[in-house]
């Protein structure tokens, strides 16, 4: 279980999360929304323990957290058996082992023909399986994923979205993914949370109760509009500053 108690924090001046409690069970998908700047990306690094928030408390009780960046993150310079081995190696497992790892995982997230490919020779959509293999390697029971997919084109990204539910279903993985998508959210998480514009406070949470395999695009751009009738998602999603006259 993961949980955040009361967080709040502030770059300089500028506060940007206020009180915002949330958990994370094992094998629960969690995804957060709300609109650039409302702290999104803040709250998951401060959930995975690389900022340190100014008020609050996290409690990370699952075995191993890993995080999965919207770019990537690959090093360019190592082919991609080692850059899904990188975290093992970190780990001091031993070379052969790590290889071995990694090869089983290529061939299961479908990269079993690029085992020596640089990553600039791979897809966007490639460079980020090779990421998730990389959260898996390590044998993470918590994935915290920061708009794993925005960069990815529309068909790309819905074969990204249904292999990472296919995954975290598999191997029971708990997930936190940050989107800015109400249909990625509703299509991945067992929960929506939704955040105010900066200050990011909690202002919806949405239990999405149909299970994965029967969330089609008829249901999520029905689900999303039903979420969008609630006046604080909606201040959330539809707040524009160019719109307030003086
Ligand atoms: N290291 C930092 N130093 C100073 N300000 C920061 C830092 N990181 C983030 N901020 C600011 O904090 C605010 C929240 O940023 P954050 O990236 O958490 O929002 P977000 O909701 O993830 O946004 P987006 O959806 O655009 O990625 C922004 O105004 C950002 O400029």
């Amino acid at each position: 279980m993961l949980e955040l108690d009361a967080i709040g924090h502030a770059f300089g001046m500028s506060r940007v999360l206020d009180g915002v409690s949330l958990t994370l069970a094992p094998g629960e998908s969690v995804c957060l929304v709300g609109p650039s700047g409302c702290g999104k990306t803040t709250l998951l690094r401060i959930a995975a323990g690389l900022v340190g928030p100014a008020e609050g408390r996290v409690n990370d009780g699952f075995h191993r957290s890993a995080v999965v960046f919207q770019e990537g993150r690959l090093l360019p310079w190592r082919r991609l058996l080692d850059n899904i081995g990188l975290g093992l190696k970190a780990a001091g497992v031993p070379r052969r082992e790590r290889l071995a790892r990694a090869r089983s995982l290529a061939a299961e997230l479908g990269l079993a023909e690029c085992h020596d490919r640089f990553p600039h020779e791979l897809s966007g959509g490639m460079q980020q399986r090779v990421a998730l293999a990389r959260a898996l390697a390590v044998e993470a029971d918590c994935l915290l994923l920061d708009e794993p997919f925005s960069a990815l084109d529309v068909g790309l990204r819905s074969e990204a979205q249904a292999l990472l539910l296919d995954l975290l279903a598999r191997r029971g993985i708990a997930s936190l993914l940050v989107t800015h998508d109400l249909t990625e959210a509703l299509r991945l998480g067992h929960r929506v949370v939704v955040l105010s514009p900066a200050p990011g406070r909690i202002v919806h949470e949405a239990h999405v109760e149909r299970p994965f395999a029967e969330r089609d695009a008829a249901f999520l751009y029905e689900a999303a509009g039903a979420l969008l009738r609630h006046p604080a998602v909606a201040e959330s999603f539809l707040f524009r500053t160019d719109e307030v006259t003086p």
